[in-house]
């Protein structure tokens, strides 16, 4: 008997996107500039010079851009809000054109069948916030609080799923630890300060949510499964110090309150001693937890490495993407899997998943032809169901992502995109897996 593919009924089918990433005009109606504004716009930061100042220009666009989805038959679409649209200054005043943007955008999405979901931040902190000390300062927590209670009075009731945060690992380790993403830091003494009080404001975030809201919230984590490159007590030792200071740092404050032992182990005595209490905040009932997987890590032993110790060993005789990254539909599976085992039956969404591969130029009206990236969704969407088979509480999946975007420092020559979008015309063309996924959802996954 030929195994079926088919989701379970009510599986939700959805693409992702981020603000800075895709909107465009940063600056617009009274917005305030965000740190990726001005990290964008320091020379030597990004990719030939590249900025989100129109980027696929939805800020404009996001009409046309919400056809795009109801052609692919799209059930929901996750988007971020920019903080400092919003809240210039991060706290006090609102910019109700920033408001209303996000309002639009919402009801579009509804007047077209698709179901919002929204993500409050996804790196792009106020500027002004940055200047009085961003998330190193403990007050971060009140301000993210402040910032979501104005988001949820606007939108809650037509955005029916929030996210607090998106993949705090991102933001510590590359704009605090490594120095590779905004704000630029480079300290093994400001990452885990930055780290927790990540947690602490996603806590009060939902605990401002708990007070008026009315449907569901959660956070989004981007995890990495790790696998030990041979079984020598060291590589093994590596392999673990990888594993939780990527995919337990942050979920185990917010589910388990508490941290691996490994991250005092590997930041020695830059690690803090957080106060108990704190761990009253970081640890909040979530109604969902959002899992955003593109690869796996082989993981072997280096005294040299900062400050892991552990160094990711490149596979043969396999596939990487744009980004580098292996192509590994079995790291889906198992992520799943030590998630339940970890942190236990909590209903799951996958928020991100996808690839960026070379995407030959297109002539007019043709569809991009994009055999690679076919493959990985497909790979990985078969991968997703033998999950949901062994009990997994999946409800839904989200592409990322919805356009060819601005990938962050790496510039626009990363394209994630199930649209190919052409920058210098704005033209988006879609892209042969944009046709299969739209197959998938028709289908609930029956022509996997
Ligand atoms: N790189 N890469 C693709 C993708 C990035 O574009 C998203 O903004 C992040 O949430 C996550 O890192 C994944």
């Amino acid at each position: 008997m030929t195994q079926s593919y088919r989701f379970p009924p009510g599986f939700h089918w959805g693409a992702a996107t981020s603000a800075y990433q895709i909107e465009g005009s940063p600056l617009a109606d009274g917005a305030g500039p965000s740190i990726w504004e001005r990290f964008a716009h320091t020379p030597g930061m990004m990719a030939n010079g590249d900025t989100g100042d129109i980027a696929c220009d939805h800020y404009h666009r996001y009409k046309d851009d919400v056809q795009l989805m109801r052609a692919l038959g799209l059930q929901g679409y996750r988007f971020s809000i920019a903080w400092s649209r919003v809240l210039p200054e991060g706290t006090g005043r609102i910019n109700q054109k920033g408001v209303d943007f996000y309002s639009r955008l919402v009801d579009e999405l509804l007047e077209n069948g698709i179901e919002p979901n929204a993500t409050l931040f996804h790196w792009d902190l106020p500027a002004a916030l940055d200047d009085r000390g961003g998330w190193l300062n403990r007050d971060i927590a009140h301000w993210f609080a402040e910032y979501a209670n104005v988001m949820y009075k606007a939108l809650d009731g037509r955005v029916k799923r929030w996210s607090t945060l998106n993949e705090p690992w991102v933001v510590t380790d590359g704009g605090y630890l490594h120095g590779a993403l905004a704000p630029g830091h480079r300290s093994k003494y400001e990452a885990p300060i930055a780290a927790h009080n990540l947690m602490r404001a996603s806590g009060a975030g939902i605990q401002a949510y708990r007070a008026v809201g009315k449907h569901e919230i959660g956070v989004v984590f981007n995890i990495e499964p790790k696998y030990p490159a041979s079984n020598s007590p060291e590589d093994i030792a590596a392999t673990r110090r990888a594993h939780a200071y990527m995919n337990e740092q942050f979920a185990d404050p917010a589910l388990l309150g508490s941290y691996p032992p490994e991250l005092k182990e590997i930041f020695g005595p830059a690690w803090p001693d957080f106060p108990e209490d704190d761990f009253k905040l970081t640890q909040q009932k979530v109604d969902f937890v959002g899992l955003n997987y593109y690869t796996r890590a082989v993981v072997k032993h280096d005294p040299n490495a900062y400050p892991l110790k552990a160094v990711p060993v490149k596979q043969p005789n396999t596939t990487y993407t744009e980004t580098g990254w292996e192509v590994y539909e079995q790291g889906f599976t198992d992520m799943f899997t030590w998630f339940k085992q970890r942190y236990g039956d909590i209903p799951l969404y996958v928020t991100e998943n996808g690839s960026a591969f070379y995407d030959a130029p297109v002539a007019e009206g043709d569809v991009v032809q994009d055999p690679l990236r076919t493959s990985y969704l497909r790979k990985h969407l078969k991968a997703m169901h033998h999950a949901i088979e062994q009990g997994v509480n999946l409800k839904g999946y989200y592409a990322w992502s919805l356009l060819d975007n601005l990938e962050w420092s790496l510039g626009f020559a990363k394209r994630f995109g199930l649209y190919h979008v052409d920058f210098a015309t704005q033209k988006r063309t879609p892209k042969a897996t944009a046709k299969f996924y739209a197959q998938v959802i028709e289908t609930n996954g029956a022509v996997l």
